[in-house]
């Protein structure tokens, strides 16, 4: 069996980092909507973030910012002239569209491809392919980057493969690795790859949402499957419970959370629990792997505190012993029936023992905790040495991140900034200087 390690590429957070109640149905983006935002703040919680895991023996890279604002949205919605008219023009007439073309979301990489690695594809390469995040404007061409960047760092053809996104229609409405998780016996032994769905555009009997719109549908999560040739006995699709995405729980991680041979998730993740563990549990058996749930009542943590808390946007990380540990927003703590939770959690001697706690508030209030703000991709050691080194969290990364941070970002930005040209110049000037720090020339289209 080939040994890998899991890289999480955790987002950096960009210049603008704002708040726009883009997202319906994602709680928070809803209610922080118009408030003021610190991306100098934000930056530095998720820098501190990577820093820390990588600090523990955690291998940890970081996946660039996207460029704001996205003039070519703008101008293709027929706002002309000058950069500074385009932006004084829709702030005046389509406040909302200029918002979506500074979408902070780019953030959240666990948004920004769906990944298989090699112990699981056809090919024996690292697959990936980009989300189209379709079913949300301010989202919908965060593709076009995510593909140019995954290229930029698995551009070594024979080891990865980064696909183009599905067709962005409906019917492929994809979100991602917020919809997929893996498990396995150890992350280079093959595994078996769970994709959850919100909905089946082909078949309008199947359940779905009411209120807030579902995300993800089984036949983007099929194709993905198929682009990455995946064995079909070691792939799931399950269904998510439609009534808890009228809930908020607009991605299945803001539910549930897999790793190695471990499903942590709430009752009440699935429209079927029961068939949905089991067909785990028989796709796992045939990889020689016992699946561990780790089910939350509803008597124990009420859907309601896990949105609030964020509790299953957790990373679940294995540490070199074997065991677990839960990575949580500061809001777990600040509940009262999920610190509860935790505190029984870490002491019952299960699969999880440890919690690890950071304050990336400036993401919650946008909707993304640590999970949203993470892609995992596993690697073999060649294939680690095959990709793009300078995205590598390192000691030095960090520091040279932090004081580019420090120095090109702003502590404040409000709906009435998304009118400024010079923070439009700002944001330019401060990715040319990151495409140096991080040795990947042309990484933007800038020009
Ligand atoms: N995985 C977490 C994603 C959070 C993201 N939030 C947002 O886009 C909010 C942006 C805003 O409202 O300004 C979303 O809902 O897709």
């Amino acid at each position: 069996m080939r040994t890998a390690r899991e890289f999480n590429f955790d987002g950096l957070v960009g210049p603008s980092h704002n708040y726009a109640g883009l997202s319906f149905g994602n709680v928070a983006s809803f209610s922080n909507v118009r408030s003021s935002a610190n991306p100098r703040q934000a930056a530095l919680q998720g820098l501190a973030k990577m820093r820390a895991l990588e600090a523990r023996g955690f291998a940890q890279a970081v996946m660039p910012p996207q460029a704001r604002p996205n003039f070519r949205l703008l101008r293709r919605l027929g706002f002309s002239g000058t950069d500074a008219d385009v932006l004084a023009r829709a702030f005046r007439e389509a406040p909302v569209v200029l918002a979506c073309a500074w979408s902070a979301a780019p953030m959240w990489t666990a948004n920004a491809a769906t990944v298989s690695p090699s112990a699981d594809s056809q090919d024996g390469r690292v697959h990936f392919t980009a989300a189209n995040l379709n079913n949300k404007l301010h989202r919908s061409e965060e593709h076009v980057q995510a593909t140019r960047t995954l290229r930029a760092i698995f551009g070594d053809a024979s080891r990865f493969v980064v696909h183009d996104a599905l067709p962005p229609v409906p019917a492929f409405g994809d979100e991602g690795a917020a919809n997929h998780t893996r498990f396995a016996a150890s992350h280079g032994a093959a595994g078996v790859e769970f994709f959850v769905y919100g909905r089946v555009e082909f078949d309008p009997s199947a359940p779905s949402p009411k209120k807030y719109p579902a995300r993800q549908t089984l036949e983007a999560s099929q194709a993905v499957a198929r682009l990455h040739g995946l064995d079909p006995a070691r792939t799931v699709f399950a269904s998510q419970n439609p009534d808890v995405i009228d809930q908020g729980v607009f991605h299945n991680d803001v539910i549930a959370v897999g790793n190695g041979n471990v499903l942590f998730y709430h009752e009440q993740a699935f429209a079927d629990e029961a068939a949905t563990v089991d067909a785990l549990r028989r796709a796992l058996a045939g990889v020689d792997t016992d699946l561990a749930p780790v089910r939350v009542a509803t008597s124990q943590v009420p859907v309601g505190d896990a949105v609030a808390s964020y509790l299953f946007n957790s990373q679940l990380l294995t540490k070199p012993d074997g065991r677990m540990a839960l990575v949580v927003p500061h809001e777990c703590r600040e509940n009262a029936a999920v610190s509860r939770y935790l505190e029984s959690l870490v002491a019952g001697g299960g699969p999880i023992d440890e919690l690890v706690e950071f304050d990336l508030r400036q993401s919650m209030r946008n909707g993304g905790g640590p999970a949203c703000l993470r892609l995992r991709v596993a690697l073999t050691d060649d294939e680690a040495s095959a990709m793009h080194q300078g995205v590598i969290m390192t000691e030095t990364l960090y520091a040279q991140l932090a004081a580019w941070v420090e120095k090109t970002y702003r502590d404040r930005v409000e709906p009435k900034d998304l009118a400024d040209p010079q923070l439009a110049l700002e944001c330019t000037a401060a990715l040319e200087e990151l495409e140096r720090i991080l040795g990947l020339p042309g990484l933007y289209d800038l020009a």
